[in-house]
């Protein structure tokens, strides 16, 4: 027996196996490769698939339940929602008072013919309540129109507070994911109109179904006394219920599917596009005379690839779902339309009498079933499919259960705030450690220990693992093996939070967050974030206080502004408009919008003293630091070497009072005043003492420190 023939046995229908060929289906589009599941309902079981997507919908109730609740616990939405349910079900019972009225007018229609008097004041009575319906018709448009924007835009605020606080609880080996990343990607993406989306939905079901309800009563009872009147209504409803049916389909959920192309002119046109359209590509493409011969290359190009498929790909799949298909089905839909007429005439030739009347019912449910084939039309696109909507909810909510790889601790950190002062001890016991998805070791079974106070300097070649040990003592990724202890206690015990107010590092790839300049100090220590006297003696001791002053908004410059500036279509430097004199830039000048976008381009070592500045604001400012342990990653890399001798004289002064560990390239400076050098190699610590003990080993560490030496020999 085949492999496939045993996989088909044991797969459930409905399970999809990328694996089995006979499960895919590859279409060509254009110069694209499409490949599709085989839809499960076709392939299995009838049905089977079906009812396994209404289990799929039914176990995403308890987040719409979720939903319903966290919607109706927002205070500001309370009125809104009120005003829009009350304004949605004028809305939907509305149809059925016209209708009402309508079949009024038939009555007095048929009194009149029988006879031959007019009921003025009831004829009065209908007028008034016909011209009410519409004025209430438009004046609850409005309403609903209204309440929207402001609805819609709680709900947001609401959704986006929600997904903020599921993203910021991750930590970093979860949030390095693959796979979290896009599970946060999907969430996002809808999270801004889910929750209003959905409340339109269940608004729009519950009020098509008010609709269906009301309108369908108030006709029986209209027509329901009189000749073939049951019948023409149901041919009428006939129409926009074999609509409804035929495009319907609640269970309908996102199809696997997979598309490439591999025609290498489609490849080499779409690769040129973003060579001239690029920045970054712009001075090769300029020194390079690539301009003619790219545009003639350009032109060869697109003219083998055709019009046709010069598009991408969900272009492309757009128009060909959307080209409408010749249905059997589709044909018989219109001239069932015309049915009540034909009923109408047959029954006119044989009573002839009742013709006003008759004609006046027709008009009555022509009508009625317009507007109701307009409902029906308007549901689904509002429900076209339920289940996708439910599973976006799941995803929603499922975002803020991501599990974190590190673990919280449960035991206080420090039991002594006093002592803290005087550092925190740190040692690595047989430590080794793999970063996810990587099978090499960055640290094999990393050894040692420093004491309150005591100042540690890692040095060794690029790669050998110097950054991993920084990282692993706050606890950013936990050792595959050994222990980590942090004030004699094994740093998985320690709370987290505790443990990383009590240490402070500064990263080799130190980032900036978008936010003013003084934000950024100012994040080094969340408890004093808006101490601006903190902020300005970190920036003083970082070394950064000078240039920030400089600059012309100071401490509230953006580095880079998370906002942009929007301007109006028209290109920088137009003078004149339909004849009219303009200006542009003083327009923008005007609102004090900067010329160029992001922020004032800084020096690499000036990044690097606000870096500097952050670790300073949270760990030496004041007597009430809190942080016992301070970790440097090649601190000075970029700083020039006043401002290098500044910073280690400062971090100097310490010494006896703060745990600190340097990792470095640089020998010198730092290692002559270790009291531990831990020299590393290929993931392992090869030799470590003072730096006397290792000069006199005349090992690596001395080789290395001769060869910086000769330098300045
Ligand atoms: N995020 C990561 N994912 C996978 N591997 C990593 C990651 N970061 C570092 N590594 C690997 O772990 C090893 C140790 O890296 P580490 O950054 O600790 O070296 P380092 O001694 O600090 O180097 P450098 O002197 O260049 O800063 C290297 O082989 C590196 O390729």
């Amino acid at each position: 027996m085949g492999r496939n023939s045993r996989r088909a046995r044991t797969s459930r229908p409905g399970t999809f196996d990328p694996s089995d060929r006979t499960r895919v289906k590859h279409t060509k589009i254009g110069v694209w490769d499409l490949y599709e599941e085989i839809d499960p309902a076709r392939a299995h079981v009838p049905g089977a698939s079906y009812a396994e997507r209404a289990f799929a919908a039914y176990e995403c109730l308890p987040y719409l339940a979720r939903m319903i609740r966290d919607i109706c616990a927002i205070r500001s939405c309370w009125f809104l929602l009120a005003a829009y349910a009350l304004a949605e079900a004028g809305q939907a019972l509305l149809p059925a008072a016209s209708l009402w009225y309508s079949g009024q007018l038939i009555n007095i229609l048929q009194i009149t013919i029988e006879t031959r008097t007019v009921e003025a004041d009831a004829l009065f009575r209908v007028c008034v309540g016909r011209v009410a319906c519409s004025v209430i018709r438009r004046i609850l448009n409005h309403v609903l129109s209204e309440l929207r924007g402001p609805l819609a835009r709680r709900l947001k605020a609401q959704y986006s507070l929600h997904l903020f606080r599921a993203r910021a609880r991750l930590d970093l080996p979860t949030f390095e994911d693959p796979l979290v990343q896009r599970q946060l990607e999907d969430a996002s993406s809808t999270s801004g109109s889910i929750a209003y989306d959905t409340l339109v939905m269940g608004a729009g079901i519950v009020s098509t179904l008010v609709q269906v309800v009301s309108q369908v009563s108030v006709l029986a009872s209209v027509l329901g006394a009189q000749r073939d009147g049951i019948l023409l209504a149901l041919l009428s409803f006939a129409t926009s219920m074999s609509d409804w049916v035929t495009r319907w389909n609640v269970f309908a959920t996102e199809q696997v599917w997979a598309a490439t192309t591999k025609d290498k002119d489609y490849i080499q046109m779409t690769g040129m596009k973003y060579v001239v359209n690029n920045m970054e590509h712009r001075k090769e493409f300029i020194t390079g005379n690539l301009a003619e011969f790219m545009t003639k290359e350009f032109k060869e190009v697109s003219e083998r690839v055709g019009p046709d498929n010069a598009v991408d790909f969900n272009e492309l799949r757009r128009a060909s779902r959307n080209r409408q298909r010749f249905s059997f089905f589709g044909l018989l839909q219109d001239p069932l339309r015309e049915l009540p007429q034909v009923v109408f005439t047959l029954r006119s030739i044989q009573h002839p009498a009742s013709m006003p009347v008759s004609l006046a019912s027709l008009n009555l449910l022509q009508q009625t079933t317009s507007h109701f084939s307009f409902t029906v039309w308007r549901f689904f696109d509002q429900t076209s499919s339920i289940t996708e909507q439910l599973a976006t909810i799941r995803k929603l909510y499922e975002v803020a259960n991501i599990p974190n790889r590190i673990v919280d601790g449960k035991i206080p950190f420090p039991e002594d705030a006093q002592k803290i002062r005087h550092g925190i001890s740190l040692e690595f016991r047989n430590v080794s450690f793999r970063y996810p998805g990587s099978d090499q070791l960055a640290l094999d079974n990393v050894s040692f220990t420093l004491s309150p106070g005591q100042l540690c300097v890692i040095v060794g070649a690029n790669g050998s693992g110097k950054s991993t040990i920084l990282k692993l003592s706050v606890r950013l990724y936990d050792p595959c093996g050994g222990t980590i202890l942090v004030g004699g206690h094994d740093v998985r015990t320690l709370r987290l939070a505790d443990l990383r107010a009590a240490v402070a590092v500064l990263f080799q790839d130190y980032t900036h967050f978008p936010l003013s300049i003084r934000d950024n100090i100012a994040l080094g220590d969340p408890e004093r974030f808006h101490d601006d006297a903190r902020v300005r003696a970190a920036a003083a001791l970082g070394g950064a206080a000078d240039f920030v002053g400089r600059l012309p908004d100071g401490y509230e410059t953006h580095l880079d502004r998370p906002v942009r500036d929007y301007f109006s279509g028209l290109p920088e430097g137009t003078r004149t408009l339909f004849g009219r004199e303009i200006d542009f830039a003083g327009v923008r000048g005007a609102g004090g919008m900067a010329s160029r976008t992001g922020g004032p381009a800084l020096s690499g070592g000036q990044m690097q003293r606000l870096a500097v500045s952050r670790t300073f604001m949270r760990s030496v400012v004041g007597e009430d630091a809190r942080v016992g342990l301070l970790l440097f990653d090649e601190p000075s890399a970029s700083l020039d070497p006043t401002a290098e001798h500044d910073l280690f004289a400062r971090l100097r002064e310490l010494r006896g009072n703060k745990t600190m560990v340097f990792s470095s390239h640089r020998f010198g400076n730092l290692t002559r005043h270790a009291d531990l050098i831990l020299y590393m190699n290929d993931s392992t610590i090869v030799e470590a003492g003072t730096h006397d003990e290792l000069m006199k080993r005349q090992g690596e560490y001395a080789r290395i420190w001769m060869l910086q030496a000769q330098a300045f020999l």
